[in-house]
């Protein structure tokens, strides 16, 4: 028997970055937006831990034990003192390095998975924590919907959203990594001030208020500039998407995927196909928002004592 989890991709409707920390990573005002784009993680009993992964990108996902969703198998058996004996299987569909927090829902959906797979009933909280964990993205992916994520964005306050926001993905050929967008963050910002990152009122309230208009006035990423110096032509896919009329153009978190934000449905469509035709990008998808976190999808079969077999 089997379970399969399904897990939402991200954008980050804001990122404020502080400067770098003690530790390497830095402090974040970061609103997560789970989107309609997802991945989905299917568990197995088997004779040992074994990765596979289908779909476009699935060259570029490592299948040893670096991949998030092997990790998240060996930290929940190893919090239960159990064989990580499971196929995990990831039909991916989020972009690969793409800023749209792919790997982390792999983690978050792996984990959920083997806890309903072995029947370990973690609580909610401790899920969180081994989520933060894996990665700093990684709790949003269990949680879905919209949050901001505060430290260095793995706590969380779930925000309220009053309403569906229509996307456009444009994905980019190549990947780019995130340690080294937060570096060139760090290059193009060395000698300045770097503020405390603070979540914008004005956006929470667009958010709240499901007004498209008021968020495409409200969104920031203060990792763009990082990300267009390592990728510049970016710029002409964010140029593009402008023209065929988005209502804000930006990098998706660290990019290099970049998002649109649509008045409606019939206006993504159309975006999407102009970004298409414009040969700035190598492909472009619509998705709504918000999107639910991490759900099982395929519970498989529980038997009388509660484990799944
Ligand atoms: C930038 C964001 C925005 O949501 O995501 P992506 O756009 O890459 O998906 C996140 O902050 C990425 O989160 P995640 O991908 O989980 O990063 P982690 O594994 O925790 O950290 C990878 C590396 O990124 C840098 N890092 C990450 C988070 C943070 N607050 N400060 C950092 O400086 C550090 O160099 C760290 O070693
Ligand atoms: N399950 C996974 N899916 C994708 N990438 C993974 C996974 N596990 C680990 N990785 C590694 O994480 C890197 C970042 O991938 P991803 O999470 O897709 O992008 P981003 O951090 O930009 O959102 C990849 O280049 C890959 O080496």
């Amino acid at each position: 028997m089997s379970v399969t989890v399904r897990v939402p991709a991200k954008v980050n409707v804001q990122l404020a970055v502080g400067g770098a920390r003690p530790d390497g990573f830095h402090d974040l005002a970061n609103v997560f937006l789970a989107v309609g784009l997802y991945d989905e993680i299917t568990v197995t009993p088997a004779d040992a831990l074994r990765v596979t992964c289908s779909g476009p990108d699935a060259a570029q996902v490592p299948l040893d034990v670096t991949n998030l969703a092997a990790r998240a198998a060996l930290a929940l058996a190893g919090r239960h003192g159990l064989e990580p004996a499971v196929h995990i299987h990831i039909a991916k569909d989020i972009p690969v390095a793409g800023g749209m927090a792919g790997g982390s829902a792999d983690g978050a959906g792996a984990l959920v998975a083997c806890d309903a797979l072995w029947g370990t009933r973690t609580s909610r909280e401790e899920l969180l924590e081994i989520c933060a964990e894996l990665g700093s993205d990684v709790p949003f992916s269990l949680v879905g919907g919209a949050a901001l994520g505060t430290g260095r964005g793995e706590k969380l306050t779930v925000l309220e959203v009053g309403g569906t926001f229509h996307w456009v993905f444009a994905m980019a050929d190549g990947g780019l990594s995130t340690p080294a967008v937060f570096r060139e963050f760090d290059r193009l910002g060395e000698g300045a001030r770097i503020p405390e990152p603070v979540a914008s009122r004005d956006l929470l309230e667009a958010l709240a208020k499901g007004d498209t208009g008021a968020l495409a006035a409200a969104v920031s990423n203060d990792l763009e500039p990082a990300a267009l110096s390592l990728f510049p032509e970016l710029a002409q896919t964010l140029a593009a998407g402008r023209a065929a009329g988005a209502l804000t153009a930006l990098v998706s978190g660290s990019g290099p995927t970049t998002a649109f934000l649509a008045r409606d449905a019939s206006g993504a469509e159309r975006i999407a196909e102009a970004l298409r035709a414009s040969g700035t990008c190598k492909s472009a998808r619509v998705a709504p928002s918000p999107a639910p976190g991490a759900t099982v999808v395929h519970p498989g079969h529980r038997d009388a004592a509660g484990a799944r077999d």
